[in-house]
């Protein structure tokens, strides 16, 4: 279990290069339709929390001003990769020469509803923001984040978080950190063809954070999962299959399917059931991003948790 350095130590140590740095996964435990805003966009109340899995990004420091990335994605121009867009994005904003070497070792599935776009681009801000000494909150690097998608910001604090707005309103929570059976079906889920689906759910009542918090996990779902499960055959059935071995759900607006497992040996048992064709992994939830840990920096903590008095940045004792 990644840990926060002790208050006692500093967290602002400078790293040794390379920077080897993981962009976790996340999964949406709830996630409300609660409006539209004029601009298309969906009003959203979501639970985010990561998961032990994810992507690992390698940095080096290049003194031209260059930025390499490698490999390429397939089906990604490399404008459009969230990594490069994020670097430039610091760049712009600070005005440093610096470049860098970026190699990404890309393992979650893409367009999976597990973040894995929005996971790299907050690990570039995070980790470039170190190599080449910027020195810039977590709020600034989150409202850059914010620009390149509205997922990035939580992975940016890296803490699990009751979110609002289209995901960027966030209050660190804790949850509870069950094992996850995590299966991706094989197909495509197109997001904006989900938030355009006439029959999606789209007026939920809003409710508090606390009355979420208190119905727990067995009361939770998402708004996305009927409208999914109507337009993609394997994935309703990828969560039939889990249903009757768990409780489980949707992640964002999928593919991805979860289910929830109290401890590692019945996700181990899970795992090995699993039908040929599906992809599946076994991961951790966690409260606090291994990013975070990576780079000795404390995420944002829960209201009332305790300031780090070094880099002021706070630092909690949670999972
Ligand atoms: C549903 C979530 O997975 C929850 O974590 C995310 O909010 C989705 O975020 P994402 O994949 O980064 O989605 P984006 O690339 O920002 O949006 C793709 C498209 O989905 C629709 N969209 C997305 C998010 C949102 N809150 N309302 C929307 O209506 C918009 O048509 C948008 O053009
Ligand atoms: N580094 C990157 N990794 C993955 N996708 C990227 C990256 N850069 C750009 N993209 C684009 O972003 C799209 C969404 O990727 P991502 O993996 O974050 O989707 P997702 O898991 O569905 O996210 P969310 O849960 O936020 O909807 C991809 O289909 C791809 O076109």
């Amino acid at each position: 279990m990644p840990r926060t350095s002790p208050l006692s130590a500093p967290c602002c140590a400078p790293q040794a290069e390379p920077l080897v740095l993981p962009a976790p996964a996340k999964l949406n435990r709830l996630l409300h339709i609660t409006g539209r805003r004029p601009d298309g966009y969906h009003e959203l109340q979501t639970l985010f929390q990561f998961l032990d899995a994810g992507d690992t990004l390698t940095l080096r420091r290049r003194t031209d001003g260059e930025l390499h990335l490698s490999p390429s994605l397939d089906g990604v121009a490399s404008e459009d990769n969230l990594i490069l867009r994020a670097a430039r994005l610091l760049q712009a904003e600070t005005g440093r020469r610096l470049g860098a070497d970026i190699h990404l070792d890309k393992r979650l599935p893409m367009g999976g509803g597990l973040g894995g776009g929005s996971s790299d681009a907050a690990t570039a801000l995070l980790g470039l923001d170190a190599l080449w000494g910027l020195g810039l909150e977590l709020t600034e690097l989150a409202r850059l984040g914010l620009a390149l998608g509205a997922d990035v910001p939580v992975f940016v604090h890296g803490h699990a978080a009751w979110a609002e707005g289209i995901g960027e309103r966030l209050t660190p929570v804790t949850l509870d950190t069950p094992w996850f059976l995590v299966i991706h079906p094989g197909v495509t889920v197109s997001t904006p063809a989900v938030f355009g689906a006439p029959e999606l759910t789209r007026h939920t009542p809003p409710i508090t954070m606390a009355r979420a918090l208190q119905g727990g996990a067995a009361s939770w779902r998402n708004d996305c999962q009927d409208t999914v499960r109507r337009h993609y055959p394997e994935v309703a059935r990828a969560l039939d299959w889990l249903a009757h071995r768990a409780p489980a759900m949707l992640t964002g607006t999928g593919a991805c399917v979860f289910a929830r497992l109290e401890t590692e040996s019945q996700a181990d048992r899970l795992l090995a059931e699993v039908p040929e064709g599906w992809h599946a992994i076994k991961a951790r939830g966690l409260n606090r991003s291994p990013l975070h840990a990576a780079l000795g920096r404390c995420p944002s903590p829960p209201p009332g948790v305790e300031t780090c008095p070094t880099c002021r940045r706070g630092a909690d004792p949670g999972a």
